[in-house]
């Protein structure tokens, strides 16, 4: 299909979730060129308008293009020896404390060249791709010195360039400590902040930057240093915070205006308040929920009272998410942290592109994430009865067209 496309196509009698909520059958969308120029029910559509269309489907369930908001998929190595012996019984921070963890991860990525990185990388987010991703974020973090972290994100920016879906990156330098400033996290903050950061804004190699704030890597002085540094960039901010502990990261994320806060599991009632009050994202990642069998679930319900939108992501990276699957997260939000599958399929449309900042609320004019007149058409069409199905079944291979930029890539 792609080069010979009709300029003007409809999809009819579908049945569409919007990015937030599910408009019935029979619903209309209308594409033109590269954006979306009609949203209706077909009782609305004249026929002279449906005249100068193509129909590219009737009938199915239409979403917005996927949006994965947190990914690590540029990574060398593998981590499967850690998998075993955390089924012997050692937890994920003990083998953080040992040297492996992150930092198995970090020696492998120095060690393998761009060129490598770039092959490996690719058909992970080919596998998101065939399970309609439109949008991916892909932080860097596991090179943890300046060449290595700029290293990752030019295989990021490349890979969005060979593949048909919008890259965000992101600079994760504070991610771990690196073996070299073992006895000295202050100074490798200050590498990050001084020389880092600087390198990758000049380059514009970086969208945003993100910390991990937590016992095991950088606490949330530091972060906030991180922070300060980004907005003299002018870099937005996000953060992996409350994940295995309470330490106040998001809270102090929020007040800097973070785009998201992710993972937090251990996310207090002030924590819910400040990303209410700063409009930050709280970014749901269950599949590390799932793969470290962690026991304290996101305080859900207080951020539903709060009305703090709820994105879910896959965190695809070696260690505790290796999971390359949108539509299982979907399923996973559901069924470990009870989300409705309304809210599970907006965290990965709407509310997704809103924790990258491309939702057009600061730092884009862009509104992906949903299906409206004027938005860039990224799209699926799925082979389901309902929107909540694709969250219900755990059952790959249910997408039956999916749109970039106006253009159809799988048919
Ligand atoms: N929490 C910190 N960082 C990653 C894990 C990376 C790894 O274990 O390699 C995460 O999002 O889960
Ligand atoms: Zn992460």
């Amino acid at each position: 299909m792609p080069g010979n496309q009709p300029t003007r196509m409809i999809w009819r009698d579908i049945t569409l979730f919007d990015g937030i909520a599910t408009l019935p059958a029979p619903m209309g969308v209308i594409v033109a060129g590269e954006r979306i120029e009609r949203v209706a029910p077909m009782s609305e559509l004249d026929p002279e308008t449906l005249a100068g269309c193509t129909v590219m489907a009737s009938g199915g369930v239409m979403t917005p293009g996927l949006v994965d908001c947190h990914t690590h998929l540029v990574f060398g190595g593998s981590r499967a020896d850690e998998f075993e012996q955390r089924l012997e019984g050692v937890s994920y921070e003990e083998i953080a404390r040992r040297g492996g963890g992150i930092l198995s991860t970090v020696a492998a990525t120095r060690e393998a060249s761009e060129e490598t990185l770039f092959a490996a990388a690719r058909p992970r987010l080919q596998a998101l791709i065939d399970e309609g991703v439109t949008t991916v974020e892909i932080k860097s973090g596991y090179g943890l010195s300046v060449a290595d972290e700029l290293k990752m994100l030019r295989v990021a920016r490349r890979l969005g360039e060979a593949l048909p879906v919008r890259v965000v990156t992101t600079l994760l330098g504070a991610h771990a400590l690196p073996p070299e400033f073992k006895d000295d996290s202050d100074g490798y903050i200050r590498l990050v902040c001084e020389e880092m950061i600087p390198a990758a804004a000049a380059e514009g190699l970086a969208d945003a930057v993100d910390v991990f704030c937590e016992t095991i890597a950088f606490s949330v002085a530091q972060c906030e240093r991180v922070f300060e540094a980004a907005e003299a960039h002018g870099l937005p901010i996000k953060a992996h915070a409350e994940q295995l502990s309470n330490l106040g990261g998001s809270a102090m994320a929020a007040r800097h205006g973070a785009l998201s806060a992710d993972h937090i599991e251990y996310l207090d009632e002030a924590g819910v308040a400040a990303l209410r009050e700063a409009g930050s994202v709280a970014v749901l990642l269950p599949g590390a929920f799932h793969t470290l069998r962690e026991t304290k679930l996101p305080p859900i319900a207080a951020l539903r009272e709060a009305g703090v939108p709820m994105a879910v992501a896959t965190d695809a990276n070696p260690g505790s998410s290796p999971i390359f699957d949108p539509t299982l997260m979907l399923n996973f939000a559901c069924t470990l942290f009870r989300l409705t599958p309304q809210e599970a399929l907006a965290g990965m449309t709407a509310h997704g592109a809103r924790a990258l900042g491309l939702d057009d609320r600061r730092f884009s004019d862009l509104a992906l994430g949903r299906i409206e007149a004027g938005a860039p058409a990224d799209l699926c069409l799925w082979n389901v009865d309902t929107p909540a199905a694709l969250a219900y079944a755990v059952q790959p291979g249910r997408l039956r067209q999916r749109v970039f930029n106006g253009e159809v890539t799988h048919d």
